[in-house]
């Protein structure tokens, strides 16, 4: 019999195809929680985004479910822990969207230093009514170029900034769980402690997943050591306390906060969205891109085959299921 897999979000339509080769495939565009309840029983597989958030009771119900594969480098939004004890693999993907999200990453730090978004809405509503009103009515714009930019996370993601904001002259330094000298090397990274990346940077970029350590990695505390900076974040929007940095913003420590990612989202309203001029604000769409979507829907297609097929891809999240249920007692394909 086919696997049957359901496919969660708007998938590409080649990977799409592809995924049909093998197996039977309902496209099921964001699902409630509770029609997920009632389907997920049905499927071998499952597909989905950031966006499609898979918890305990989900996976609980889902009775033949062998593979979750994840359309996303992060894979906080399912329940590893209850996945892996009901022998469900978990995969994410892994390189294709490093560019498209450093890219990203660059275009928020220009905005949010050079008011690019403030000054498009500000054009649209009619108020360029002289040069005066920009020249000296502008305050406290600043180039990005000769500044330090601290990187936190140095993954793919973080080393894809950094190759692009030296580029922009800046001085690198950085915070990663382990030192990355290839790119020491390349781009003169400095590698320094957190909270002196922190202190010493003008510019803070979080490319860090979110995990228990990492919750509020960014809260008052740290806050305090970032008066003057801007904050930029295309980790997670739980890398930061969102609270203490709207606070930070009010009271005019924090200089400026762009970033792609919320705490809850989709976030519907926020003390964020009414400050214009100190902030840059985009729906978690980094990584979306004609090129890196299509890179992306083929590898987790590949991803998710392959435990069908009975083999072990690369990208597995949670290792310890191999032992739960062995990988040979999957073979479907
Ligand atoms: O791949 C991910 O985890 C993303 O959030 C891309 O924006």
């Amino acid at each position: 019999m086919r696997p049957k897999v359901a496919v969660l979000f708007k998938m590409k339509s080649k990977p799409l195809e592809e995924l049909r080769k093998y197996c039977d495939a309902d496209v099921i565009l964001y699902p409630s929680k509770e029609e997920l309840l009632s389907i997920i029983h049905k499927y071998d597989g499952l597909m989905i985004s950031p966006l499609n958030k898979i918890d305990a009771e989900i996976i609980e119900k889902a009775e033949k479910l062998k593979v979750i594969s994840c359309h996303s480098a992060g894979y906080d939004h399912v329940d590893v822990d209850a996945a892996t004890k009901k022998g469900i693999y978990v995969t994410k993907v892994s390189g294709v969207l490093s560019e498209a999200v450093a890219e990203f990453a660059i275009g928020l730090i220009i905005a949010l230093l050079r008011k690019i978004v403030y000054s498009d809405k500000f054009i649209r509503q009619g108020k360029w009514e002289s040069h005066r009103v920009v020249w000296s009515g502008f305050k406290d714009i600043e180039t990005v170029y000769g500044k330090k930019v601290g990187i936190l996370g140095m993954g793919a993601i973080g080393k894809a900034i950094a190759r692009r904001a030296k580029a922009l002259g800046t001085e690198i330094l950085y915070w990663s769980r382990s030192r990355k000298e290839d790119i020491e090397k390349e781009v003169n990274a400095k590698y320094l402690p957190f909270d002196e990346v922190l202190k010493q940077s003008d510019i803070i970029v979080l490319a860090l997943p979110a995990t228990k350590e990492t919750y509020h990695i960014i809260n008052e505390k740290r806050l305090k050591l970032m008066e003057g900076k801007y904050l930029v974040n295309i980790g997670r929007g739980v890398l930061v306390d969102e609270k203490a940095v709207i606070k930070a913003l009010k009271e005019g420590k924090l200089k400026g906060y762009a970033t792609d990612v919320f705490e809850n989202e989709p976030i519907q309203e926020s003390e964020l969205f009414e400050m214009e001029w100190e902030t840059v604000l985009t729906p978690h769409y980094a990584g979306l891109s004609k090129e890196s979507m299509e890179d992306m829907g083929f590898q987790t297609v590949k991803n998710l085959l392959k435990i069908l097929r009975g083999e072990v891809p690369e990208d597995l999240v949670n290792k310890e299921v191999l032992k739960i249920r062995p990988i040979e007692s999957i073979k479907m394909l």
